[in-house]
């Protein structure tokens, strides 16, 4: 059987990166932290995949082991320098983290004299995650495995599509989806292009795809988030049912619509299509998605490359509208939810730090202009909220 490792045994992991894998009979040894997780995975070594549809279908996956990073650090090396395909679904701030970890994995497999190519897949919502990884994973190496890593290592950026919610079940391994999935990845920038999975999209430009993805699925989802948190609402399923909040989606999907359409090759209809099945998968019955969850890590989600920012800058750069989008943006800057730390940073920056500033430090946005938009943005909210 081929080996892979998967950094990441939480919702996507084994929710979607693990069906795919299973599905081109890989071994995955999963690596995670979280120790119920990893025994659960040790015992039972399969799990179930239920979609959460009228059918409730189920998908088996077995084969499957779980490495505790903290405990046993050593046994995720020898997994690395066994490994065919190693993948990442564990979050962008927790990459830096790993980093460490795959290099003296890619050094030992150097020192075994593995020259077989192998790709690091990471399947973050980010634009650029694999190369961001690589940028890390780099710190790390010497200058005998940097040239290792250029010849035969590849870190081709990813697009990775599927709802999976935040749940607890019975099983701490059965996991609940939403029947769509997607994964794309960069073929330029692989190194074993011969190991083709099933159920991946290989493209040679992953630019038009990341970005339709991440700003349609991403910034519409943290449209409803942030607006259904000023609204009250705990959940998307329930936002959703606000006729006003519906609106501010689609109208953000027609900003990001126009600079989809300016910058690549996709025709209205198509992407009219794509963001009306995004609000039937928001609106699924069967899947009950926290606005905690999809709000989660405000602070990163109003990053300069981030779902918000990176399409404000380049509709304003085009003068092309984006008013619904900074309206949200001043959401986020109001978002209060005292479990998740970003949350209660950017609240605790508010208070300590002039509005400008925040928002200069966390967007990174320095057109002033734009800057006074973003401002009044907040501004704007903050007064409907007093
Ligand atoms: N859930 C989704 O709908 C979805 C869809 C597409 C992409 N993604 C992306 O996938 C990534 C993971 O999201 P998720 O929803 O599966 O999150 P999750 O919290 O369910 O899973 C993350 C896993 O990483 C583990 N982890 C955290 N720190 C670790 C460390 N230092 N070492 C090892 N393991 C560690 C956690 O224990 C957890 O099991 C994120 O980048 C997210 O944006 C999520
Ligand atoms: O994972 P995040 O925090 O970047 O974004 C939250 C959700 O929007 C996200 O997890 C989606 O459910 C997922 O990207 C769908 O493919």
């Amino acid at each position: 059987m081929k080996q892979a490792v998967h950094f990441g045994a939480g919702n996507i992991g084994r929710g979607f990166i693990g069906e795919i894998l299973h599905q081109n009979d890989f071994e995955i040894a999963f690596v995670d932290v979280n120790e119920t997780i990893i025994d659960a995975l040790n015992t039972q070594k399969e799990y179930d995949i239920e979609l959460a549809s009228d059918a409730h279908e189920s998908i088996h996956v077995n084969n499957v082991r779980g490495i505790n990073n903290a405990k046993k650090p050593e046994e995720v090396i020898t997994a690395i320098v066994n490994a065919d395909v190693v993948t990442t679904a564990i979050g962008p701030n927790i990459l830096p983290f790993i980093a460490q970890l795959l290099a003296q994995g890619i050094h030992a497999r150097r020192i075994a004299n593995n020259a077989t190519p192998l790709d690091v897949i990471a399947c973050e919502n980010m634009i650029g995650g694999s190369q961001f990884f690589l940028s890390k994973v780099k710190e790390y190496l010497d200058e005998a495995d940097l040239t290792y890593v250029n010849q035969y290592i590849g870190f081709p950026n990813a697009a990775v599509d599927r709802i999976v919610p935040n749940q607890a079940n019975i099983d701490p391994l059965h996991v609940i989806v939403e029947p769509f999935c997607e994964w794309v990845v960069d073929e330029s920038q692989m190194k074993n292009k011969e190991l083709q999975i099933k159920g991946v999209h290989y493209a040679n430009d992953l630019e038009p795809f990341i970005e339709r993805k991440l700003f349609s699925v991403n910034t519409g989802h943290a449209t409803v988030a942030y607006n259904g948190a000023a609204a009250g609402y705990t959940t998307i399923t329930e936002a959703l049912t606000n006729a006003d909040i519906m609106a501010t989606l689609r109208q953000v999907q027609a900003e990001i619509r126009a600079l989809l359409l300016a910058k690549f090759d996709f025709t209205e209809t198509d992407l009219v299509a794509y963001h009306d099945t995004i609000c039937e998968r928001f609106a699924n019955p069967y899947i009950v998605d926290k606005i905690t969850r999809v709000g989660r890590t405000p602070i990163r989600k109003l990053g300069y490359d981030e779902r918000f920012i990176r399409p404000i800058r380049e509709l304003n750069a085009r003068n092309l509208p984006c008013d619904t989008l900074i309206a949200t943006v001043g959401k986020i800057f109001t978002y209060q939810d005292k479990n998740d730390q970003q949350a209660v940073e950017l609240q605790a920056k508010l208070l300590s730090t002039p509005l400008t500033d925040v928002i200069k430090d966390v967007t990174s946005v320095t057109d002033v202009a734009l800057i006074s938009k973003l401002e009044a943005a907040v501004k704007a909210n903050l007064k409907v909220k007093n």
